[in-house]
């Protein structure tokens, strides 16, 4: 009998290829001792909403007034609802073509994609255009899409910094392309060196790679630094003489933690260069409502924005976009609601503001607590968290820990946090997850546990950290 078509051995060999550590093996081992009756901590996602933080009011307001506008008829929705959510949820509703039930544009919702392109504007005092922002179910959605659009067969190479958030990995090995990866330097707080960049390129052209794009997360996941304006132009001269298109990772945009360096769009410093870089260079932005202070990763909502990107791509892309018919539109609202939220004067405006910086200084705070519990600990280096929600200590496992794991067929890392989640509960993704130079080994923690339990979650952590040292030290 032959293997039936969805047989192991039958199915895409690409499929088999691609690997998503955020939810690999660690996660797995926790969720089957969460069964068992063991409390876990899964600081393994960057899930804020998972882990306690509430939502903001003002947008589940008006997003439950869209979901439900027969309450917008009932004569008490005023005592519920305060009047600006209100008049909100009918702007959103007038823009949706029968409602949140009904498919809208492939591209997204014009009403909202205009918002998105006005917030672009003001963040970076350039004009942004509409037609050249889809909204999506998620960056992910749009980052598999823009790959997809790239990615040609194995010949097709994408610059991805390593260590890397693993959506690029395993799109990549999906789309049967090739990851050329340019190594952060851990030492240089995560710093992106330009030498080590046109080694790499130079290193897959010689293997025949034709190197198309290239990829920053800023801030980064999942090493947290941000980029400097002086970084953005060298990447941006990098592209421009090498013919690359530049991926924009945003999404932490709004998660910056040091003031030494607050977020700068790839698209501002692109406009500031000037021609001929402004013209030439392809850019294409992401942005979501899953980080930031809105944390609303559950709503599946984001966009890119495309620049200098030729016509008839961009007709390719909404070809595209239209076999999913539509975004989820729910999203779209959050989406809209996230560009363009209460102004000073709107009555739900002091809730808001008090709202979101209470989560943002928590975040700062908790990023401080969790990098020096990682620093007070034996055998173990952490740069600060600059931005994004993650911790990516380095542990410098003794040679005998090593060995170890090598008898246990567990590489090191995942060896180490196989034992911390047995020992504490606490979830963590192995650093191989995320890729790291050789014989270096790291954990990505996220700094979103609730700060009340930080400190305690900090001391858990030590002690298993410390006597695992002891036991394996010689
Ligand atoms: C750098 C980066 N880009 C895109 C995404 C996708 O976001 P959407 O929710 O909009 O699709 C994530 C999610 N971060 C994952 C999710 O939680 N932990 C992570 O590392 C991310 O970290």
């Amino acid at each position: 009998m032959p293997p039936k078509p969805l047989d192991y051995e039958s199915i895409n060999e690409n499929v088999k290829k691609s690997q998503y550590a955020v939810r690999g093996e660690l996660y797995l081992r926790a969720s089957e001792l969460q069964k068992e009756g063991k409390k876990i901590i899964f600081t393994n996602v960057g899930n804020p909403h998972a882990l306690g933080q509430k939502p903001l009011s003002f947008p589940r307001q008006v997003v439950a007034l869209c979901q439900a506008p027969f309450l917008l008829d009932d004569p008490n929705v005023g005592l519920l609802f305060p009047a600006d959510a209100i008049a909100k949820a009918k702007h959103y509703l007038s823009m949706t073509g029968g409602g949140l039930g009904a498919y809208s544009d492939s591209r997204g919702i014009p009403g909202v994609r205009k918002e998105v392109a006005e917030f672009i504007q003001r963040r970076d005092g350039y004009p942004s255009d509409p037609e050249l922002i889809y909204l999506t179910d998620g960056a992910s959605k749009g980052v598999m899409q823009i790959l997809q659009t790239i990615i040609g067969g194995q010949g097709d190479g994408i610059l991805v910094p390593v260590p890397q958030y693993p959506l690029y990995s395993a799109t990549i090995a999906l789309l049967g392309g090739s990851l050329v990866p340019y190594y952060l330097e851990e030492t240089a707080n995560w710093g992106l060196d330009i030498n080590e960049l046109r080694q790499s390129v130079n290193q897959a052209r010689y293997k025949g790679i034709t190197v198309k794009a290239m990829v920053i997360i800023n801030p980064g996941n999942p090493t947290g630094q941000c980029l400097s304006e002086a970084n953005l132009r060298e990447v941006l001269q990098f592209c421009f003489e090498e013919n690359l298109v530049l991926l924009g990772d945003e999404v932490y945009q709004q998660n910056i933690y040091q003031d030494e360096r607050p977020f700068v769009s790839a698209k501002k410093v692109l406009m500031d260069i000037g021609p001929p870089l402004s013209k030439e260079v392809q850019l294409i932005s992401f942005h979501t409502v899953s980080k930031g202070y809105w944390g609303e990763c559950g709503q599946r909502g984001g966009y890119f924005e495309m620049t200098n990107i030729p016509p008839e791509t961009v007709d390719q892309i909404y070809k595209v976009a239209s076999i999913s018919l539509s975004p989820n539109v729910p999203a779209q609202i959050f989406m809209g609601l996230m560009v363009n939220p209460p102004k000073p004067g709107d009555i739900s405006y002091d809730q808001f503001v008090r709202e979101s910086k209470g989560i943002l200084e928590s975040l700062r705070r908790r990023a401080r607590i969790m990098t020096d519990g990682f620093n007070s600990c034996r055998n173990v280096v952490c740069n600060f968290t600059e931005g994004a929600m993650y911790s990516f200590p380095q542990i410098r496992l003794p040679p005998r820990a090593i060995e170890a794991a090598k008898q246990a067929g567990k590489v090191p890392d995942v060896f180490y946090c196989l034992k911390l989640l047995e020992a504490t509960g606490i979830s963590t993704v192995p650093g191989s997850g995320f890729g790291q130079k050789e014989g270096v080994f790291h954990l990505r923690t996220t700094i979103l546990p609730a700060e009340e339990d930080m400190p305690a979650i900090m001391d858990s952590f030590k002690k298993f950290n410390d006597d695992f040292m002891e036991q394996y030290e010689d």
